[in-house]
């Protein structure tokens, strides 16, 4: 595992959000992108070397949706960068973390991820990224 790809933070309302951090940072997204697969719009935020995903809900079953209702808006997940993210995933598997999805499945921004279940990581979902080259 190498630095922080991202940090994900669940909003109600991306459009409502892309003000509020363009304020913060100012500068506007460098990005927006959908993953229906995930019931997710990101947008993306440069702040020097570190990215923030926005993540709003697509439909009621996204994770995101769910987040959202149970815990509120806030951070839902911090993001590593990988090199190998099959190798990451047979070494962690090994020291007894709980892998959501084994085969790396396509994100947001030409990325590879996986998730780890919060419940095996102190309360915290962690996502492996890969680059896609
Ligand atoms: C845009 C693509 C990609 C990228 O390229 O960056 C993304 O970031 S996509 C982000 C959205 N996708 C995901 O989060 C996929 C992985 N998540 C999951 O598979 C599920 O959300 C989950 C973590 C397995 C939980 O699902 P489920 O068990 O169905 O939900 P519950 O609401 O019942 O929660 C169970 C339990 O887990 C706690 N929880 C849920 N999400 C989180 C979270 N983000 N951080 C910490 N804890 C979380 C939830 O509070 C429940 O706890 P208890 O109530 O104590 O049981
Ligand atoms: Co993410």
């Amino acid at each position: 595992m190498r630095k922080i790809e991202h940090i994900g933070i669940a909003v109600k309302s991306l459009e409502v959000s892309n003000v509020l951090f363009e304020k913060l940072f100012g500068q506007p997204p460098y990005k927006e992108e959908e993953v229906a697969s995930e019931g997710v719009k990101t947008s993306f935020f440069m702040n020097g070397p570190n990215k923030i995903e926005l993540l709003e809900a697509t439909n009621p079953d996204s994770p995101i949706a769910k987040f959202l209702e149970k815990k509120g808006e806030g951070i839902h997940h911090i993001a590593f960068d990988v090199n190998d993210i099959n190798e990451e995933v047979i070494r962690l598997k090994k020291e007894g973390f709980v892998i959501l999805n084994e085969i790396p499945k396509k994100g947001a921004d030409n990325k590879l991820v996986v998730f780890l279940h919060p419940k095996g990581t102190n309360g915290v979902l962690i996502e492996l990224c890969q680059e896609i080259k």
